[in-house]
């Protein structure tokens, strides 16, 4: 079947680059994002592209090429469900927070709100696919939810599990690695197919079945995030044995059977998906009772949590043991550099636990604003709102956030902090000035020339 109408439920991080990227590659075809959050959708109707309400490289320009041409944002959700005939599923999938696995399991309700909705609405036949990150089997709940409806209507599912990392969205969609579409019917595989065809090489778009390919998704996060971890745990080896973390990386990674990508040693991973699909791949294997596979997977979730919190209490050991009452300056809200998003960023659970140590915080980040900061840090609910809004704050420039501070904590990547000017920064701290560089970005011999006592991940 050619696909003339496309809707898309959730305009997230996934919704808004994914369908910006297939508008402007189909541009005879009509592709309406449509979300339940009035506020999300004005934005990405903003006529300013610089107000949109997600932040990746090279989006804002292709949204002012397609938007009003054959791409639209809106939340008149049953209209765009009602004249499609292919319906991606985009919605949040968080780790659950209440009951039967609660801060294991991934909360399926939204995408059977959608499930449900489609089935309320369709008056003829869709193809609906899966485009969140889902619990392998989970296709099973929606074509049960989608053929109880009593109507004619025929519905085909597909898996079309989404592989762009943050930052690099609009990169990792224009050239992907591959497509992958798991499905039953060979028709409806097809037509997703021929979307991918306008610019993906025919290769590159891989068959399987619905469950591989439900599984593929969680399996390729956690395979990703068990090499972080594991050059983490190596990171800790070298700061007792004067190895240092970024040679055993390049000596490993040079081996083509490892590779070099992902092997970039951090004071933790963060983002919405590594933990979460972990958490889910371990819950799934409990559940059938594959007790030696969980503890498998949940140990790269154990070994990151180490990370973080060696990571605080190392900056807290090295300033005399107590950081109460000192100003501690984090440079890097967001879980990596060219984003926005703060989702399970290592930045927030360090300050957490130098906030229980009473430490006053400024942070400076080029993408997030305090309210953000703010509300990241109330979420853990370790102590009132109005504690933290007293302890932590945004600065407007990083020498604000740096000035008088006892030490400099680097959280994300950016690459601006390296062009600061670290010789104005060391002039207006406390001495000893102390730089903890938990993304390995200055360079030491150049700081400790400055005058810094530098420390950085396995070094
Ligand atoms: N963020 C990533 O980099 C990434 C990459 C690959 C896969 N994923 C997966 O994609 C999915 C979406 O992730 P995201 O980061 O885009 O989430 P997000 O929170 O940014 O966006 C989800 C959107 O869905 C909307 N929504 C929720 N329920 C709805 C409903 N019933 N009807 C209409 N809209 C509804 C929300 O309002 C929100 O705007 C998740 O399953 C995630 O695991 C994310
Ligand atoms: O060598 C590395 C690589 C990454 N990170 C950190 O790991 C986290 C995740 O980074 P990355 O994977 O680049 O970003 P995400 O946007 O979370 O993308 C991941 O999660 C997405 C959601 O499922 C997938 O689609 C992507 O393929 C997968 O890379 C970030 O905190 C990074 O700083 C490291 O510490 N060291």
């Amino acid at each position: 079947m050619k696909v003339t109408k496309i809707c898309c439920i959730g305009a997230g991080y996934v919704g808004g680059p994914t369908m910006a990227v297939i508008a402007k590659k189909n541009p005879d075809v009509k592709v309406t994002i449509v979300d339940i959050n009035q506020a999300r959708i004005d934005a990405w109707n903003d006529f300013d592209v610089s107000k949109l309400p997600i932040y990746e490289p090279g989006l804002a320009e292709i949204v002012q090429e397609t938007r009003g041409r054959n791409l639209f944002f809106s939340t008149e959700i049953d209209k765009a469900i009602d004249e499609s005939e292919m319906i991606f599923i985009s919605v949040n999938t968080p780790t659950k927070t209440y009951g039967k696995g609660k801060g294991m399991s991934a909360d399926l309700k939204y995408v059977e709100l959608c499930a449900r909705n489609i089935a309320k609405v369709a008056k003829t036949d869709k193809i609906v696919v899966e485009k969140s990150t889902l619990p392998v089997r989970t296709a099973q709940a929606i074509k049960s939810i989608l053929s109880n409806t009593g109507s004619n209507v025929k519905f085909d599912i597909l898996s079309n599990p989404e592989f762009l990392a943050e930052g690099t969205a609009i990169a990792d969609l224009l050239n992907p690695d591959r497509v992958l579409i798991g499905g039953e019917s060979e028709e409806a595989i097809e037509s997703l197919a021929s979307i991918y065809r306008s610019w993906v090489p025919q290769e590159l778009i891989l068959r399987t079945n619905v469950w591989s390919s439900e599984l593929s998704k969680l399996t390729a996060n956690a395979f990703l995030a068990q090499r972080i971890s594991s050059i983490n745990a190596i990171s800790e080896l070298c700061e007792k044995t004067e190895a240092n973390v970024n040679e055993v990386a390049k000596a490993i990674g040079m081996d083509s059977r490892i590779g070099s990508k992902f092997l970039k040693s951090s004071v933790g991973f963060g983002g919405s998906c590594f933990q979460k699909d972990i958490l889910n791949l371990v819950y799934i294997a409990r559940s059938y009772n594959l007790q030696a596979v969980a503890d498998y997977w949940e140990q790269v979730i154990i070994l990151n949590d180490h990370q973080k919190r060696r990571f605080a209490d190392h900056l807290i050991s090295t300033l005399y043991n107590t950081v109460s009452g000192k100003k501690i300056g984090l440079l890097g809200w967001a879980f990596k550099k060219d984003t926005n998003d703060t989702r399970e960023s290592a930045a927030i659970y360090v300050a957490d636990y130098l906030l229980n140590e009473q430490a006053n915080i400024a942070v400076f980040d080029p993408k997030v604003s305090n309210e953000k900061m703010l509300s990241d840090l109330n979420y853990l609910n370790t102590r009132s709102e109005e504690e933290n809004s007293k302890l932590i704050h945004a600065a407007e420039t990083p020498y604000e956030a740096l000035k008088d501070a006892h030490a400099v904590a680097i959280m994300t990547e950016w690459d601006e902090f390296k062009t600061y000017d670290w010789r104005k920064i060391y002039t207006n701290m406390k001495r000893p000035a102390f730089i903890f560089d938990g993304r390995n970005l200055l360079d030491k011999s150049e700081m400790e020339k400055i005058g810094f006592e530098y420390f950085s991940i396995g070094q």
